[in-house]
Parts: C-alpha cells; structure tokens; sequence
C-alpha cells in the first residue's frame, strides 16, 4: 500500500508520528534502562563513611537460590573497590568493617578440614580497615587457631579485638589482635579511635580466654588509654563488637556509659553483630550503633557528617548520622555505585575472587546432588506444627532415624530425642538436596549423647527449657541458646503477625518469591519481593530496597522427638538424647523437674549429626 502515490504522505507522516512516539517512549525509558529499579532507597553520603558486614558465616559464594542475595565476595570486592573511589572523588572517607562469625553456616567454610580452610582466604580478599573476632571463632580449637594464624596476622594492626585471648605457647595467653588502633582517616583527617568487643561469650575453647566487658573497663590498660587520648586528640571513636546493638542487651550500655566518661561530647559509632538483625540504636545526641544482618544478605552503610555542631536535638543526630541497610544483590550495588555495565563494575580482584569461589565450590564438591527434596520447610515463616515446618519434619522424620553408633550402646524402650532450634541455620529447600544443603541447614558437628532418666522427668525437660527464656541462658553458664530469630532487639514489642509492621525485620527465604535483578518498577505493593523491613531508631526507611513484611513465628528453644508407650509406668526408665552442645541446660532442667543429675551420667550415643541425617533422608529419596 505504501506504493500509492497519494498514500505515501500519509505513510510517511504516519512513520514519523510513530517514529517521534517511538523517540519519546524511548527517550523516557533510558532512565528506566539505565536505572532498573528507580524504587531503590539512595545511600547518603557523609564525612566519613562506613560499610559495614557481620556474621557471614561462610556465605561467600551469595545465595545461589535466592536472587535477592545473589552476589558473591568478588562482587562485593567490587563494590567497595569503586565506593572508596567514588568517597575519595569527592573527598570524603570510606572505611570497611566487620564484626566477626564467619565459620558455621556454609559448605565453602565448613566442609573443609580445618574449617575455613578454603574459605578464610576468600574472606581476607577484602580490604578491611577495622574487624574483630565472634563466638563462632571460639567454640572449636582449630577455628580460633586458623582466626590467629590467618585473619589476625593478615589484616595486623586493623583486627582490632580488646577482650580475647589466645594461647600463643602453653600457659601464655596474648591478645588474639591489637587492643585498639588510633589512626588518622586519608581525606577528611579524622582521628579515630577503635577497639574490638565479644560479648561475654563462655563456651570458648581452653586455648582461649574471653574478658566480659564488665572486666575489660576496671583494667588498668583501657584506663591508661582513655587518659592519654584526650578527647582533644580523638574526632571520632570507634567500638566495633560482636555484641548485639539493641538498648536491651546490657555490655554495650555498660561500655558506653564507661566511654562517655572520658569523652563527654566525643562522637562514637558503635558496630554490632551475632543476633543476626538488621538493627540501628540511638544511643545519645553523637553516638549510634549499627549492626548488619547475617549470612551475606546485607552490606551494611554507616555515614558520619564529623562538623555538626555541639548542640543536642533529635535533628541533630539525623544530621550527623545516616544508616542503610543494602541488599547483597548485584543489582543493588551497582545501583550504588551508579555503574549499569557489569563489565565496567567488575574489577580485576572481584573477577578473581569469583573464580576462587567457584574453583573451591567445584572442589569441594558443594553442587554435588544426594537427592531431591519435594518441597521448601521453613524455620518461622510456618508454626512449628505445620506441614512445611522444618522442625515438624525433623521431629516427625528425620529424628526418628537416629541410630546409636554401635550395637554395645544400651537402648531403653522408651526414648526421647531433644534438639535445640538454634541448631537448625536455615531453611531448606525444594529441589536439589547438595553437599551445601547439609552445612547450610545445619553445619554443627556436635556429638549425640544420652542420658536415662525415669520417664516423669524426661518428659517434662522439652517444656522446662521452653520455659526458661533468656533467664536460662543466663543461669546454665551463659549458652545462648536461644535460636537468633528469637533475640531481635526488637522482640521485646509484642510481636504483630499481620506482617504490615512486624517490629522485628524478617526475610521471606523462598526461592520461588525471590525477585528477579530485571524486574521492572516496583510501583505496587503487590510487586514488592518479600524480605527484611526493618524498624530502628530511625525509622523504617533504611532497607534500601523496600521490601514485603512476612509473618513470622515464633520458634522454641527446642523441640522433641519422642518415642513413648502411653500405657508404661511415670517410673520407666526413658533415654533422653541430645547434642553434647546442650548437656548444662539439660541438667540444669532435670534439675528444675527434681532430678539432680551429674555430666558423668551422660555418654556417648552416635557421631550421626543433623546435617548428616539429613543427607541420608535425600540420599535415599524419602523425601
Ligand atoms: O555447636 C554449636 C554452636 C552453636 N550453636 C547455636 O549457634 C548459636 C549462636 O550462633 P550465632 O551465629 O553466634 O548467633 C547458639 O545460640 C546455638 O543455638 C549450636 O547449636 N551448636
Ligand atoms: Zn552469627
Ligand atoms: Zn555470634
């Protein structure tokens, strides 16, 4: 048609129309291309600058199933790379810290012998200016061994820790780092003072040794210290702790109050870890704390403007400090770093450390298939009774498989099998059952052991432990046992579960939910992803991908497996087995119940850890 001569006008104006409607959309879309999710919380940028990570437990490799914590260390090596440049570009500083917990939670750190073996030396990869060391660090000989020998002496002088010792030669004991570090900042000049803080942790291995804070503060070093570093000497302190944040946990309070002694007016940031939240508490009118997550899901961003005046107002200290929470996603840092090529975002070290990645997952075997699993089982997105409960599937499942190792272990009839929820780390998953899959869900190589008590007593310890709150961590020599999601800073507001508020961040962990990096505009509630929204002293608008509240529930301290005749007498002798990580709290429960027993009525039962159960479960398709 468009030969026709009388038509060609209109073809040609019609061609132009859709050409200039074509070059508007277009001219519109760029910024939709260029920046593909606009809904993205920008980082505000100060004097000085923070990124901040903790308890990555391992998770180097990203989250292979679940896109919105999809990047790996490289890529996060990357993302630093051009966040210094772009801080010292406009002359500002930029400083990396992390707080410790990086064994326990991964293939890549814990299929290995020693533990982190292949892993720590892909953690060390990145530049950081200030780190400390955390309980998992502690629990096992070589993992505090391998803390000393590799990430103490390669980072030197920046592992900051001012409370844990380790046993150099038999019988000495020496810092494990330096106790702190006074320096001055490349751009803005700023002297910083820094010290490292574990909580007051007590299931360390005898070639360590942990000072409570309540200790560290009456010592003459610190005292010294404070006293030669006036506050004319010192812009800006630094407490970088695995310690959590939230007003409610005492040691940082403690420390404060004690800082603020010497430096009335001096700025302080505080750093936490190991509850695993997302959290930022106002402590006063210059002194903040922020703590970062868990598990390489979030790159925590900590910004201080260093010339707000002395004034004190609430404006004042949204003035000076500014936090954010981002996504361990690619499309989240290259968002922050305005680059929209990976190629131009991707430096020569994150390239390399990617392929490290890739190379020690390939030998570890960490892909390698045992079976499949025919749907997700969650840790609190369901209750504890539902059908995808991962705690309901191990007590009605898995721990019913349990074996004792050898045919001389004497069995009772009756038998209880007690497992504490913080032993469970993750959700599992549909699909493939890998290598990986066993450390993620559970990466504790703990001992089974058992104990035969009357069945009147055993079978009330499961109710008296879920009984005990915080109260019992505190009491059976401080074990936390308390599973992480339960010690939100935030628990203490009753819990709403209609998840449009819910007080506590949480993440909704399914691969089936997890959006994808090309997702367009998030401009309906409806397409927001699932994940953390995370209420602090700020607000609610630090997540810097605004994300879907879920309901949560609440998870116990432990939970049964029980294999019981309704009709056998109160007096029947009942095997109550367990991990050897939580004989003091069964004692300290059959204790409470009437029944004084001693750790020398505990023996051995099977070498059969969860994870390994677990394995077995997929290897022979029961799933
Ligand atoms: O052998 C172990 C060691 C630890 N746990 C559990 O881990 C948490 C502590 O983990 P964080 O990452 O420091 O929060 C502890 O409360 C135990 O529940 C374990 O089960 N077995
Ligand atoms: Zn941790
Ligand atoms: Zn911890």
């Amino acid at each position: 048609m468009f030969g026709n001569s009388h038509s060609r006008p209109i073809a040609i104006s019609l061609g132009l129309v859709v050409t200039v409607l074509a070059t508007i959309l277009l001219l519109r879309q760029p910024a939709y291309h260029k920046d593909p999710a606009p809904s993205l919380r920008n980082l505000e940028w100060r004097d000085i600058n923070f990124v901040h990570t903790t308890d990555t437990h391992g998770w180097y490799s990203g989250h292979l199933n679940q896109k919105q914590y999809q990047a790996d260390w490289g890529n996060f090596i990357s993302f630093t790379t051009h966040l210094r440049e772009i801080a010292h570009a406009k002359g500002q500083d930029l400083l990396l810290v992390d707080s410790g917990d990086r064994h326990d939670g991964n293939g890549l750190s814990d299929a290995t012998k020693p533990n982190g073996a292949k892993s720590l030396p892909i953690f060390i990869q990145q530049d950081y200016d200030i780190l400390t060391i955390g309980n998992h660090e502690l629990y096992e000989f070589e993992n505090s061994k391998a803390e000393y020998e590799i990430v103490a002496k390669h980072y030197n002088s920046n592992y900051i820790c001012s409370n844990v010792e380790y046993e150099v030669s038999e019988g000495v004991f020496k810092s494990i780092g330096r106790k702190y570090k006074y320096f001055t900042t490349p751009m803005k000049g700023i002297r910083i003072l820094a010290l490292g803080f574990l909580f007051d942790f007590r299931r360390n291995n005898d070639h360590t040794r942990v000072k409570p804070i309540s200790q560290v503060i009456e010592e003459s070093w610190i005292n010294d210290l404070f006293s030669e570093f006036t506050p004319d000497k010192v812009d800006l302190i630094v407490i970088n702790g695995h310690i959590p944040v939230s007003h409610d946990w005492e040691e940082l309070q403690t420390l404060h109050a004690f800082i603020r002694r010497f430096y009335p007016s001096t700025k302080i940031q505080y750093f936490g870890g190991h509850s695993h939240i997302r959290d930022f508490a106002v402590y006063d009118d210059k002194s903040t704390g922020l703590q970062s997550g868990r598990f390489c899901e979030t790159v925590g961003w900590l910004g201080i403007n260093t010339n707000v005046s002395q004034s004190s107002s609430n404006s004042e200290v949204k003035n000076t400090f500014t936090r954010s929470y981002i996504d361990f996603n690619l499309h989240s840092f290259m968002h922050h770093t305005g680059i929209t090529s990976f190629e131009k975002f991707t430096t020569p070290k994150g390239e390399h450390v990617s392929r490290q990645i890739k190379k020690a997952r390939y030998e570890l075997g960490l892909e390698t298939v045992v079976g499949q699993v025919n749907s997700n089982y969650y840790m609190d997105y369901v209750s504890i009774t539902h059908p995808k409960s991962i705690f309901k599937l191990l007590s009605d499942k898995i721990l019913p498989t349990l074996k004792p190792t050898n045919d001389s272990i004497e069995l009772s009839s009756e038998r209880i099998i007690i497992i504490n929820t913080g032993s469970i780390r993750y959700d599992l998953y549909k699909g493939p059952f890998t290598l990986d899959t066993e450390y993620i869900v559970s990466p504790f190589r703990n001992n089974w052991v058992k104990i035969t008590v009357p069945k009147k007593y055993a079978v009330g310890v499961t109710n008296v432990l879920n009984g005990g709150g915080y109260i019992l961590n505190k009491e059976v020599d401080n074990l936390h046992l308390l599973p992480p999601q339960q010690r939100s800073s935030r628990s203490i507001t009753p819990k709403i579960l209609d998840g449009s508020r819910n007080p506590s961040q949480k993440v909704f962990q399914s691969p089936e939910l997890s959006y994808s990096i090309n997702e367009g505009v998030v401009s309906e509630r409806k397409q927001l992803t699932k994940g953390y929204v995370t209420h602090d002293d700020f607000g609610d608008d630090g997540d810097d991908t605004p994300h879907r509240a879920v309901v949560t529930h609440k998870v116990p301290n432990v939970i049964e497996s029980t294999c019981l005749d309704q009709n056998s007498s109160d007096d029947t002798p009942t095997d109550l087995i367990f991990y050897d990580f939580i004989i003091p709290n069964i004692i300290w429960a059959l204790h409470e119940l009437g029944f004084e027993a001693e750790k020398s009525q505990v023996s051995f039962f099977s070498s059969d850890y969860l994870g390994k159960l677990l394995h077995e479960y997929a290897r022979n398709d029961k799933f």
